[in-house]
């Protein structure tokens, strides 16, 4: 059996919703657990309908209504009938959230965003899996939250791996279609619901190929496969046929984020192969992350990660950065919960580029400025190119605002205010 996952840009429509059963068509496969994220861009509105939730000011209400007509206007580009049971499901599903709302007594920003955000990946597997039946498609929607078990650190759950495995065997047929939900699991001792990091469905295929031995994932995308640039940021790309996994780790881990790079352990252990390829084009070979040479074609891989902060520091007293110093600075940073993207020190000072994924800038430099004189850029870009030519550092770097460089065998890395 095999896993597929559909992103939000494969189901943003009734077009793209109408697609995926084309997609299964062509490919012929019979035995499938798919994976299927939010619709379009619904996990960002649902963010702004927690935030409208914690603010004195804020419409949750209005915010509400534009995911239910999101998702009821592709409905009626599914379904003929507002008669049809997929209505009737839309409704409920929004009535438990709106129920979730008016009754929810927790302040815990992090417990209440899952609650809420979670509701886009289980809309979207049952407009999905009624479609598919719609279609001929037999298939079978499962929650996911009975089987991805979690600790309770939400937005950012750890799978608990042995209970995840338990059960996804009892509960998970490798026969026919299976349809489930990406990003979502649930707190192994209270059931409540936990995501797995944003873009976290990608991860999820993962962790079912694992669980399940599977032959290989596919995960399809509005991409031809893996380019060796980001598209949206540079004009000449090229597809690249086959990465290793140790590269294909490395790439994702530098932010390429074409893969989670959560999802490649999983599938490294066991040797998985995953596709990735482009749902506009289901029969195209796409890319293969696998077995066998680090890059084909062999290439420079350009990747940037934008919005990171840079955050320089030096002892107030000219004492060295050593490890004690240092050692507090990391402290810190994971109390706050900074991803940390680059490092660089010297004898009096230490450089860290951070991504602030939960907004806790302001309380870190408060408690560095105790230690440490601060200096800090926000809004900078990390530039990464694997495999690189002096020539093109060069070029990237004409005419821009290079903060930091550092430079590897392979990689080279520069922060850039843009
Ligand atoms: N190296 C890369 N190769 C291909 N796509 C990339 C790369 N880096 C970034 N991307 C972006 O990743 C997008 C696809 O991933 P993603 O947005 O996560 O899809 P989905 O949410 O539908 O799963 C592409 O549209 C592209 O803009
Ligand atoms: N819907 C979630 C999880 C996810 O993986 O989405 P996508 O597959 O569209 O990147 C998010 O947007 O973060």
């Amino acid at each position: 059996m095999k896993i597929f996952k559909f992103g939000g840009a494969s189901t943003k429509d009734a077009e793209s919703v109408k697609n995926v059963v084309s997609v299964i068509a062509q490919t012929g496969e019979k035995d499938l657990v798919i994976i299927i994220s939010a619709m379009g861009k619904t996990t960002n509105a649902l963010e702004e309908v927690v935030q409208a939730y914690f603010s004195e000011t804020g419409d949750v209400k209005n915010a509400l209504h534009s995911v239910y007509d999101f998702h009821y206007k592709i409905l009626t580009g599914l379904f003929s009938a507002t008669s049809h049971p997929a209505f009737a499901e839309l409704d409920k599903t929004f009535k438990e959230l709106k129920r979730f709302l008016e009754t929810n007594k927790s302040k815990n920003h992090a417990f209440v965003y899952d609650q809420v955000v979670s509701f886009g990946e289980i809309i979207s597997s049952k407009i999905v899996s009624a479609y598919f039946s719609e279609n001929g498609i037999k298939n079978t929607w499962l929650d996911v939250r009975q089987c991805i078990k979690t600790d309770a650190n939400y937005r950012d759950a750890n799978v608990a791996w042995e209970k995840t495995q338990k059960k996804i065997s009892d509960k998970v047929s490798p026969k026919g279609i299976t349809v489930t939900q990406g990003f979502l699991g649930a707190e192994d001792s209270n059931n409540f619901t936990t995501t797995l990091g944003r873009e976290g469905s990608d991860y999820t295929a993962a962790i079912f190929a694992y669980c399940l031995n599977a032959e290989n994932v596919t995960i399809w995308k509005d991409v031809p496969g893996v380019l060796n640039a980001d598209p949206r940021y540079f004009t000449q790309t090229q597809l690249l046929n086959h990465i290793s996994y140790r590269e294909a780790i490395e790439l994702a881990f530098y932010g390429a984020s074409v893969i989670h790079p959560k999802t490649l352990q999983p599938l490294q252990r066991k040797e998985i192969p995953l596709f990735v390829k482009s749902f506009l084009n289901p029969t195209a070979p796409g890319t293969c992350v696998g077995k066998g040479v680090t890059l084909d074609p062999q290439t420079s891989c350009f990747i940037l990660k934008k919005g990171l902060v840079l955050i320089s520091l030096s002892s107030l007293d000219f004492s060295f950065m050593m490890e004690d110093n240092i050692g507090d600075v990391f402290k810190w940073l994971h109390k706050y919960k900074m991803k940390v993207e680059m490092i660089q020190n010297s004898a009096i000072s230490f450089s860290v580029c951070v991504n602030d994924k939960f907004n806790n800038l302001e309380e870190l430099l408060a408690k560095l400025r105790e230690k440490f004189s601060v200096k800090w850029n926000e809004n900078v870009t990390l530039y990464t190119i694997r495999h690189f030519n002096p020539a093109e550092v060069k070029t990237l770097a004409e005419n821009k605002n290079v903060l930091l460089k550092q430079e590897s065998k392979e990689t080279v890395q520069l922060v850039i205010k843009e």
